[in-house]
C-alpha cells in the first residue's frame, strides 16, 4: 500500500496533511511508509500582495492540486474546505472530512471587538471578517492584510495593522492555542466550512475512497455540506460576505447564515432548527435571505 497525498506548502497546510496522514495510518494499521505527503505550490501562495478576489479567487488553492490529482501525481489532496469553491469538476470528490475544529475567529490586538480604539485599522483580506466587523464598529477601518497565519501575525506586530481575525482553527493546529481572543459565533458567524479539513480524490478511484470512508467524521461532513449549500444557492463566491454555521442539536439540525453588503451596514440573518440537512432546506434559508434582503444588498449577489 502506497498513497500520495497532496498538500500546499505552508505550515498550516502541513500540519493538515500531517492529521490526515495519521489518521489514515491509525484506522488501516498501516505503517508510516503506507502515505506519502507530496507539496504542491498553488499560485494563492505565490501572490500575497493583492486580495484573493483581485486575482481570480479561490481556485488558486486548488488549480495546483486538481492538476496533480487528475493528472495520477498524488491520489489524494487535502484542503481547508474554507478554500475549496462550492462548484468543483466533477472528476473531483470530497471522499473525507476530518472531526470540525473550533469553527470561530480569534481577534489578535485586542481583547474583544468593543475594546478596539475608535478608528482602529484591522487587517484582513477576508470580505466576511470585514463587513462583519464594520456591521458592529463601523468606525474601524479595513486594511488589507495577507499572507499565511504567521506572516500575518508579524505584520500586526509590525504595526501594519492594529488587530486582525484569524481561524481558531488554524491557530490550534499550529500550536497556538493561547493567541488572540475567540469571537462568539453570534457575533461574527464563520465562513462556510471554517475548521473543516477534506480529502479530494478522483471521483473514479473507488479503492481509495474505500480507505478514506474510514477516516470521516458524518456529522462534520452533515454540517459541511449544509453550509456550502446555503453557498451555492446564494451562487455567492469570495466576493460575497456570507456567513454560515450548522450544528448538531438534540433536535436536529441547527443552520445559521448571513448575508451582508461589503460595508456591513446591510445583513440578513437566518437560524432555523430541527433540519435534517438536506440541500433543499440550504436552498431554502438562502432564499429566504435574499427575499428579506434591500434590492441593494440583492444587487450585491447578483439576485
Ligand atoms: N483562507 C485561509 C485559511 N483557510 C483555512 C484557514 C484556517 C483553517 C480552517 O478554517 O479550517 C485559513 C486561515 C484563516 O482564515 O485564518
Amino acid at each position: 500500500m502506497k498513497l500520495r497525498l497532496g498538500t500546499r506548502g505552508s505550515p498550516l497546510a502541513r500540519v493538515q496533511a500531517q492529521s490526515v496522514r495519521h489518521a489514515l495510518l491509525a484506522a488501516h494499521g498501516w505503517g508510516p511508509d503506507a502515505v506519502e505527503i507530496v507539496e504542491i505550490r498553488t499560485t494563492g501562495d505565490r501572490v500575497q500582495d493583492r486580495a484573493l478576489a483581485e486575482i481570480g479567487g479561490k481556485a488558486l488553492w486548488t488549480k495546483e492540486l486538481d492538476r496533480a490529482l487528475l493528472g495520477g501525481e498524488i491520489d489524494m489532496a487535502v484542503h481547508s474546505m474554507k478554500d475549496v469553491e462550492t462548484v468543483r469538476p466533477e472528476t473531483i470528490a470530497v471522499a473525507a472530512m476530518l472531526p470540525r475544529a473550533d469553527v470561530r475567529d480569534r481577534l489578535i490586538g485586542a481583547d474583544s471587538i468593543d475594546a478596539l480604539p475608535h478608528g482602529a485599522r484591522i487587517g484582513t483580506s477576508s470580505p466576511r471578517r470585514a463587513a462583519q466587523l464594520r456591521r458592529i464598529r463601523p468606525d474601524l477601518s479595513i486594511v488589507l492584510l495577507r499572507g499565511n497565519v504567521a506572516t500575518r501575525r508579524a505584520k500586526v506586530a509590525a504595526g501594519e495593522a492594529d488587530a486582525t481575525l484569524l481561524a481558531a482553527a488554524g491557530l490550534d493546529r499550529l500550536g497556538e492555542p493561547d493567541v488572540g481572543i475567540a469571537i462568539p459565533v453570534d457575533l461574527m458567524l464563520p465562513a462556510p466550512s471554517q475548521g473543516a479539513i477534506g480529502v479530494e480524490v478522483r471521483a473514479d478511484d473507488v479503492a481509495t475512497r474505500m480507505h478514506l470512508a474510514a477516516i470521516g467524521h458524518p456529522a462534520t461532513e452533515a454540517c459541511v455540506w449544509a453550509e456550502r449549500g446555503v453557498l451555492a444557492a446564494l451562487a455567492a463566491d469570495c466576493h460575497s460576505p456570507v456567513g454560515a454555521l450548522a450544528t448538531l442539536e438534540p433536535e436536529g439540525m441547527r443552520l445559521r447564515a448571513e448575508i451582508l453588503s461589503e460595508d456591513g451596514a446591510e445583513h440578513v440573518r437566518a437560524d432555523r432548527t430541527g433540519l435534517t440537512g438536506s440541500p433543499e432546506e440550504a436552498a431554502e434559508i438562502a432564499q429566504d435571505l435574499l427575499a428579506r434582503a434591500s434590492p441593494r444588498l440583492r444587487g450585491l449577489f447578483g439576485h
